[in-house]
């Protein structure tokens, strides 16, 4: 589904991931490593957000390397960025509006989907999205990414902030979403015990490179603790 070849990305003269190798499935892919891991600046290199400072991407095997953020939105990949990633000042119902302004089948059915997947949000579907507690405006940011229809959802570090009952309910929000939905899951996480509760593969970063890259079940965790401590 994705495939990475060799990608080196950062912030202008400086680079931060480094030649990294990856491909990507319709699973649950949990990305993990320590703060300053370079977790979101793959996350942002992936939507198009952050230029590539060499290698090549693929998505769905379509060389997207270049590829500008809303087009490969219209492609079928979303994402939920770290930060920034709903308007506090629309309401929870204008939010999934724009989001679904991408995807096809009518929108009405699509955002009903994800009040449904979601149901605190019905209470405070009129309610400004900046007024809602952060648990539910992470259900917000996921549902805007979710209308969109896409194949591929990117969520970077969703649970940050969130107390640990709402963290452990969006972490099998997730599962369910890919279980029933089919959808390929890029999931940027600090909790590595949590995500690798729902992840099929793990990838640990440290230090911009690649620690290592295994499925989930059955996996080392002192192996996975080491790439913290780099
Ligand atoms: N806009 C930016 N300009 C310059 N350097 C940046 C910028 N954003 C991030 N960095 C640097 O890139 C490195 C990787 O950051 P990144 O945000 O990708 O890490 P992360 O693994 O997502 O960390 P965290 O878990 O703390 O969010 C860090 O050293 C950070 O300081």
């Amino acid at each position: 589904m994705l495939k990475l070849n060799a990608v080196s990305s950062g912030y202008g003269d400086v680079t931060i991931l480094k030649e990294i190798d990856l491909d990507v499935g319709g699973e649950v892919f949990a990305v993990l490593g320590s703060n300053g891991a370079g977790k979101s600046t793959l996350m942002k290199a992936v939507a198009g957000l952050l230029r590539s400072q060499g290698g090549t991407i693929s998505f769905e095997g379509r060389d997207v390397t270049r590829t500008a953020p809303n087009k490969l939105a219209e492609m079928g990949l979303a994402i939920v960025p770290q930060e920034g990633n709903i308007f506090p000042d629309l309401t929870v119902r204008e939010n999934l509006s724009l989001g679904a302004l991408v995807g096809t089948r009518p929108r009405k059915a699509r955002m009903d989907e994800v009040f449904d997947l979601f149901p605190d949000l019905v209470p405070r579907i009129d309610q400004k999205a900046g007024s809602l507690s952060g648990g539910e405006a992470q259900m917000v940011a996921v549902g805007r990414a979710l209308v969109q229809e896409p194949r591929l959802l990117l969520l970077d570090e969703p649970t940050t902030g969130l107390s640990p009952k709402y963290a452990s309910s969006l972490f099998r929000k997730i599962r369910e979403i890919h279980e029933q939905r089919r959808i390929g899951i890029l999931l940027a996480e600090q909790n590595a015990v949590k995500a690798l509760e729902i992840a099929d593969r793990v990838l640990v970063l440290s230090l911009g490179a690649i620690f290592l890259n295994e499925p989930a079940k059955g996996i080392d965790f002192d192996r996975v603790r080491a790439g913290y401590h780099i």
